[in-house]
């Protein structure tokens, strides 16, 4: 097993880091331009996830593994049920292969589409038969995962009468749908969001459009936590914008409480430790529009020794591991204590954490690059430190540029 050793840091961190595109507004916009070629798409995502898209949208295979990407395994469901004249294999990871799809397969399937399971049932991998939809209504549970959503989303303007989709029950994760309708409303497509439907109309052809993809929030989560554990503290980050289509950035306001103080540049953002914090404050929060940066929020807290209470956290057991088992379990090695239910996190103040300790990974690129900002307090392990490369392939080097 590989494991890097990240020693105690010394000095204060400091230092500007350009991190690539959005792996989520990548991923849309780069099936958006298979259906729309003059899309043009700048500052796209260096990530796994984006380049494993890509590599499947050229692909003249039949078969196509698109590994650990959660985006790219449920966008392509839609996209290949709508690709006339294609019979595709679509399959992932281990993982992959444990992350269910049958509540986007299933509303498939209502609107005409010709998809079977090749293992098991309601999971990935996908026999897809491409084939012209010409139902233009479905009905989608929307507590799962606003992947699914997104991804009917993506292929709704190109179907004959376009989209009425209705959702039962609760929507999770909204900022990702919201990101989803901007880019097709930047792109033209008319739509509108009522109660519980959206519609999408018809767009057979755009103008020519260049988007440029912000760059990644969620990445950017990593140096939110450097500089909330780090006194005096300063760190540059590039390109971000205050107007972000990204629900992660409500860091900014997060990270408010965590002694951390954003400033909004040019196309960027500075990032300073302002010592603005009041340990015995319980952290109280709701991440169901934000799931990605939990990981990140409870290391700080851990690392702060702050209590935090975090509520909205259900999509957590189905995404690159049960993330609330794997923090609670990492936490408790450090010295924490970490209760969990399937939707909640509870972490307790503590003030010691144990030294040169080995942090799992499994498999989850947020556990390894959450984890690393402890480095500030403790001499940490992390083990399959290349995991960063599924969001941020250059996590390490960025790190240790602004760490030594
Ligand atoms: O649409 C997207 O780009 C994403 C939606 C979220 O998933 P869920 O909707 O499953 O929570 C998020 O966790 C994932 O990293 C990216
Ligand atoms: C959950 C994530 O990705 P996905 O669901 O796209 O695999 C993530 O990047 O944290």
């Amino acid at each position: 097993m590989e494991s890097l050793k990240i020693n105690k840091i010394n000095k204060t961190v400091g230092g500007t880091i350009q991190i690539t595109g959005s792996k989520s507004e990548s991923n849309r916009l780069l099936v958006l331009q298979q259906f729309y070629p003059n899309l043009k798409i700048e500052n796209v995502s260096n990530s796994d996830d984006s380049k494993l898209m890509q590599k499947a949208l050229a692909s003249s295979l039949n078969e196509i593994n698109i590994g650990h990407a959660g985006t790219a395994m449920r966008f392509l469901t839609s996209y290949f049920s709508v690709k006339e004249n294609s019979v595709i294999v679509l399959t992932g990871s281990h993982r992959m292969k444990n992350r269910p799809i049958k509540i986007l397969v299933d509303a498939l399937r209502d609107l005409g589409s010709e998809i079977e399971y090749l293992e098991k049932e309601g999971y990935p991998p996908l026999k897809i038969t491409g084939k012209k939809l010409d139902k233009d209504f479905v009905e989608i549970e929307g507590n799962v995962s606003s992947q699914y959503i997104s991804s009917l989303l993506l292929i709704a303007p190109t179907l004959y009468n376009g989209l009425r989709l209705k959702f039962k029950g609760e929507v999770t994760s909204v900022p990702y749908i919201k990101m989803t309708l901007t880019l097709l409303a930047e792109l033209g497509v008319e739509l509108s969001w009522d109660d519980d439907s959206i519609l999408i109309q018809p767009k057979p052809i755009i103008n020519n459009k260049t988007v440029v993809v912000e760059s990644d929030w969620s990445s950017a989560s990593y140096y939110y936590s450097l500089v909330s554990l780090s006194p005096n503290s300063e760190v540059k980050l590039s390109s971000y914008k205050q107007n972000s289509l990204q629900g992660d950035s409500v860091l900014a306001k997060i990270y408010e409480n965590l002694g951390v103080e954003t400033t909004f540049g040019v196309n960027s953002i500075t990032l300073k430790n302002t010592g603005n914090l009041n340990p015995s404050k319980l952290m109280n929060l709701n991440l169901i529009g934000a799931p990605d940066i939990a990981q990140t929020v409870v290391v700080t807290c851990f690392g702060l020794g702050i209590e935090c209470y975090l509520t909205g956290l259900h999509t957590l057991k189905i995404k690159e591991t049960d993330r609330l088992v794997a923090l609670k379990n990492e936490i408790e090695k450090l010295g924490g204590v970490v209760l969990i239910t399937n939707e909640t996190l509870n972490l307790k103040s503590t003030t010691k954490i144990n030294e040169n300790i080995s942090i799992a990974t499994y498999d989850d690129h947020r556990m390894a690059m959450a984890f690393a900002p402890l480095a500030i307090k403790v001499s940490i392990y992390i083990e399959e430190p290349n995991v960063v490369s599924k969001s941020y392939p250059d996590f390490w080097e960025d790190f240790e540029q602004i760490t030594s």
